[in-house]
């Protein structure tokens, strides 16, 4: 009999039908009293010989199994309308939450781990609160009632009936901790091989390359056993606690039973009193019976409510406080002030001193070797962190000071990593507007560099593509990613490596074509190779967290220092890369 404030807590979400649905299991059980009641007049009236009111008798229990299958129907459905209402609450909130916590929290958690908690966690709350608790509430109610009856019918029979009754309900309660405690261990075994078993799958042309594939299915293997032991230990306790259920149930009867005998024996009751007790007593112990199987079925929900509490409850790295709409009328500002922000744990700080301006509706770039913090500087720029020291504004208000969903939506990314869906190519692409017109699909795609090559595939833009967009080249993914934040109406786009799967020769075209059809916004570029950041209105580079210059590439390489040295990089790497 666990409650977990958790679960409780998820229940809320459909008190109603979770009320009609505890209301019609008690009815339900009430039908197995009256036939009781109906069978123990009729048994009696057989032995006294009297059958005069036997069809009737009989009739009635008739009419009471046919209204039993039309409630148990009915409790079913309102019970599985309840369990829905509270998981499909559940996991909107939780939906909702991950997007508040936004990537960083995958920094830390596993996505394996967290997917586990969001379909099978709350799968387990749904028959917990559809199934487990109305039957709770029943078994708390009914016996109490049962009892109350037969104390007048025969007091004798309680003599057996409440020791065994709160065995059967108290008893196992001594292992309710054990038992918690098992389902936590069983829970998080269980997750961390939904979360291995994921990372597998999808890194298995890594495991491929580097020759692991035997070592990670061991791996595998020894963690199924772990969760094989994790549920045996589980079952071991749970059988304790039933064994003791079973045991205090049969016994009760048989006590009843034997008491009812002694009284019809004594002549201290009637006949009618004899088979009261003797149905009566078994009715007493159904709904313990029946809470006892329903406990299994809740049991999931249980082990999983750590989980639930610790995702719904993990603090995002920024709070969302601020109300302002991102609703720029013209491309807005984007500046950097005196900013610093250190990863936690990390010695040095990412980004230390960061001071620049992009310009509204123009592109700048930003350039610097690998760890200079130019992923950090976007980071920051979504929110996803926030910096310890300095702001950064848009239109010249803190991006603190915007509602955050609207912040987001007004800055338009595409990372190196794109992510593609199972769904067509015009799905994909109407992700970032719905609406858009076919001949808006066809524009995009063209300044992206990815028209004709959609074009010519057979079902051109209702082309299905695979996960991830796995069926097309890792240059195509991108080109594809680019045109769909070219139908979005963010008035800032962040192009964050993101030419870096397309080909050098193609590179510095799609850019310009780009810049082109992005005309009036405001633009960040992000990019290793400089043929994707030559034609920026300004190019600020950045070094070891900090800016080292600012300008245009004439000026830059003029000057010497990083800017230089990184061109003269890229030049040494396209001549190996020719020779
Ligand atoms: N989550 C993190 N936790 C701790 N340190 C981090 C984290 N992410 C990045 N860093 C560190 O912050 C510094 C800046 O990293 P960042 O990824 O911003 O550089 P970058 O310029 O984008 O590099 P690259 O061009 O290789 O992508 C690096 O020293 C990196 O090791």
């Amino acid at each position: 009999m666990i409650v977990h404030p958790e679960l409780r807590r998820a229940a809320r979400h459909a008190r109603r039908p979770l009320l009609a649905a505890t209301l019609l299991q008690g009815a339900v059980t009430l039908t197995y009293l009256a036939q009781a009641v109906l069978l123990a007049l009729a048994l009696a009236g057989l032995a006294r010989g009297d059958t005069g009111r036997l069809p009737w008798l009989l009739a009635g229990v008739l009419a009471v199994v046919a209204a039993r299958a039309e409630l148990a129907l009915w409790q079913r459905r309102t019970a599985t309308r309840a369990g829905a209402r509270a998981r499909v609450a559940l996991r909107d909130e939780l939906l909702a939450h991950l997007g508040r916590l936004g990537p960083a929290y995958l920094t830390t958690a596993r996505a394996g781990a967290v997917r586990t908690t969001l379909v099978d966690g709350v799968e387990g709350v749904d028959a917990y609160v559809s199934r487990y608790l109305p039957q709770l509430l029943v078994t708390l109610a009914v016996p109490p009632l049962v009892l109350a009856v037969l104390v007048v019918v025969e007091p004798r029979a309680l003599l057996g009936l409440v020791p065994a009754l709160l065995l059967a309900l108290l008893g196992p309660r001594a292992w309710d901790r054990l038992l918690a405690a098992r389902g936590k261990e069983h829970w998080d075994t269980y997750e961390g091989l939904g979360a291995d078993y994921l990372e597998a799958l999808q890194g298995m042309p890594a495991l491929r390359a580097a020759g692991a594939v035997g070592r990670t299915r061991a791996r595998l293997e020894e963690r199924s056993a772990a969760l094989h032991r994790a549920t045996v230990a589980k079952l071991r306790v749970s059988l304790v606690d039933t064994g003791i259920t079973d045991l205090a149930i049969q016994g009760g009867t048989a006590a009843a039973a034997l008491l009812a005998c002694w009284s019809a024996v004594t002549g201290s009751t009637t006949a009618a009193g004899t088979y009261l007790v003797l149905l009566l007593a078994s009715e007493c112990f159904r709904p313990v019976r029946d809470h006892a199987r329903e406990w299994h079925a809740g049991y999931l929900g249980v082990s999983a409510a750590d989980g639930l509490a610790s995702l719904r409850t993990s603090v995002p790295a920024v709070p969302d406080t601020a109300t302002a709409p991102a609703h720029w009328h013209t491309p807005p500002e984007l500046s950097f002030h005196s900013v610093r922000f250190t990863y936690d744990g990390a010695d040095a700080p990412a980004l230390d001193g960061v001071s620049f301006t992009a310009r509204a509706g123009r592109t700048t770039a930003i350039v610097g070797p690998s760890g200079a913090g130019k992923s950090t500087l976007l980071a920051l720029l979504l929110r996803h962190h926030d910096p310890q020291e300095g702001r950064i504004t848009l239109d010249g208000r803190p991006t603190t000071e915007y509602a955050l969903d609207s912040l987001r939506q007004g800055i338009a990314v595409v990372s190196q990593e794109t992510y593609l869906f199972h769904a067509t190519i015009a799905d994909n692409l109407r992700l970032a507007r719905p609406d858009a017109t076919d001949d808006e699909l066809t524009r995009a795609a063209r300044a992206a560099g990815i028209h004709d090559e959609i074009a010519a595939l057979p079902d051109g833009y209702a082309t299905l593509l695979g996960e991830r967009g796995a069926t097309l080249s890792g240059g195509q993914r991108q080109r594809l990613a680019l045109a769909r934040a070219l139908l979005s109406d963010a008035p800032v786009l962040v192009l964050d490596e993101a030419t870096s799967s397309v080909d050098e020769r193609r590179e510095a075209d799609i850019v310009r074509e780009l810049l082109n059809e992005v005309g009036g916004r405001t633009v960040l570029v992000v990019a290793h190779r400089l043929a994707a950041v030559r034609s920026a209105d300004r190019i600020v580079v950045l070094d070891a967290g900090r800016v080292d210059a600012v300008g245009d590439h004439t000026g830059l390489v003029d000057a010497g220092g990083v800017y230089t040295r990184l061109v003269e990089a890229g030049r040494a790497h396209r001549g190996e890369l020719a020779a």
